[in-house]
């Protein structure tokens, strides 16, 4: 059975100083691990896609997960949450093995996720999309369904607990419309809601401002913050350094399926790895740029990746012109372990 301790959730300044102390290389150990991952690997074909040798999530926290394209985010959160299988390797919450469950037992577990693409039932409403994200519908199993006052009042609970969700994302005037009728930011508030209909104690997000405009940017990034404050475990997929920055109190970093550095969000740029990782992955591509000659895609994650080095180096005082000099002065430990 899921852990129900409840616990303090922690103010920003908290979940700061909980990292304060941890040391900034791949799997290092974390002062209350929610999830611990083994030697969980994935491979298609010839390609190893993950390739975790350890990882701990800090609990009541908000992890960000960021890497190049390819680097096995998303699978690595498929692998977690049940959606795909591990070829080997064990992962824990609160010591209890989640390894070969099925999504909706590992849901049962705590863990929830949202998609990259959103997956709302287009021709549903946005209540009954919600709704879906119920589990133990005591109507739907047959003991349940003999006893239909246990059904009503159990369908009653649920579509109050959705409607308090609804309003909580800003969706409540929404709830009788088509999903299909959303815009993208919206559907990810109605995934977010929906997700959080299981209460969940981890909650997985893939990519959860792409496709968001501007205007309902903040909104999105207050809603992830405030999971937190509720106590929630975040744990999220982003490309984006700025949304990094503004809500991550600690970052993993993938390249070609495994972990290859950890670190507070203002303390990436000096990491020799996550240049490398993105510079390597990089180098061979053509350059993208917008109409107004400003960088898109992975140059605009390049282009800030550089930047961040380039600032650190002025910062110390040395010389730009110089090649080794965009390079942190001190390896992180992964090198020196490796
Ligand atoms: N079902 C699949 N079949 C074959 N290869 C796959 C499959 N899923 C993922 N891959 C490959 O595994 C590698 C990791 O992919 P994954 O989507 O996990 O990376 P990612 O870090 O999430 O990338 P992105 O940031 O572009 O979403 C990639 O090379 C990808 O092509």
């Amino acid at each position: 059975m899921p852990d129900t301790t409840i616990r303090t959730p922690l103010t920003r300044e908290q979940r700061i100083a909980v990292f304060a102390d941890i040391d900034h290389r791949p799997g290092s150990p974390k002062a209350d691990p929610i999830l611990v991952v083994d030697n969980v690997s994935r491979t298609f074909g010839g390609l190893k896609a993950v390739d975790v040798d350890h990882l701990e999530i800090q609990r009541g926290c908000i992890t960000g997960l960021i890497g190049p394209n390819g680097a096995g985010k998303t699978t690595l959160f498929n692998l977690l949450t049940g959606f795909d299988h591990a070829d080997s390797g064990t992962w824990n919450m609160d010591g209890r093995s989640l390894g070969r469950m099925p999504p909706h037992r590992v849901a049962r577990q705590g863990i929830v996720r949202t998609f990259q693409l959103t997956k709302a039932l287009s021709k549903m409403t946005v209540l009954d999309n919600v709704r879906l994200g119920a589990r133990h519908q005591t109507g739907e199993r047959m003991a349940g369904a003999m006893l239909p006052w246990t059904w009503h009042a159990q369908e009653r609970a649920i579509t109050e607990r959705a409607r308090d969700l609804l309003a909580r994302f800003n969706l409540e005037q929404k709830a009788d419309d088509l999903a299909g009728s959303l815009s993208g930011g919206q559907r990810k508030l109605l995934e977010m809601a929906r997700a959080l209909m299981t209460e969940p104690t981890i909650v997985m997000l893939d990519e959860p401002m792409a496709g968001v405009n501007p205007a309902l940017t903040q909104s999105l990034l207050g809603h992830i913050k405030s999971l937190c404050d509720d106590g929630m475990t975040v744990v999220f997929v982003e490309h984006d350094m700025d949304v990094i920055r503004d809500i991550s109190d600690w970052v993993v970093v993938m390249a070609q399926g495994s972990v290859i550095a950890e670190a507070p969000p203002d303390r990436l740029a000096d990491n020799t790895a996550v240049v490398d990782a993105y510079l390597g992955s990089h180098h061979d591509q053509a350059l993208e740029f917008d109409d107004e000659g400003n960088p898109v895609g992975a140059t605009a994650e390049l282009a800030e990746v550089l930047a961040e080095a380039e600032a650190q180096v002025l910062e110390s005082g040395a010389d730009l012109s110089d090649p080794d000099a965009v390079r942190p002065t001190d390896p992180p430990a992964s090198q020196e372990k490796s």
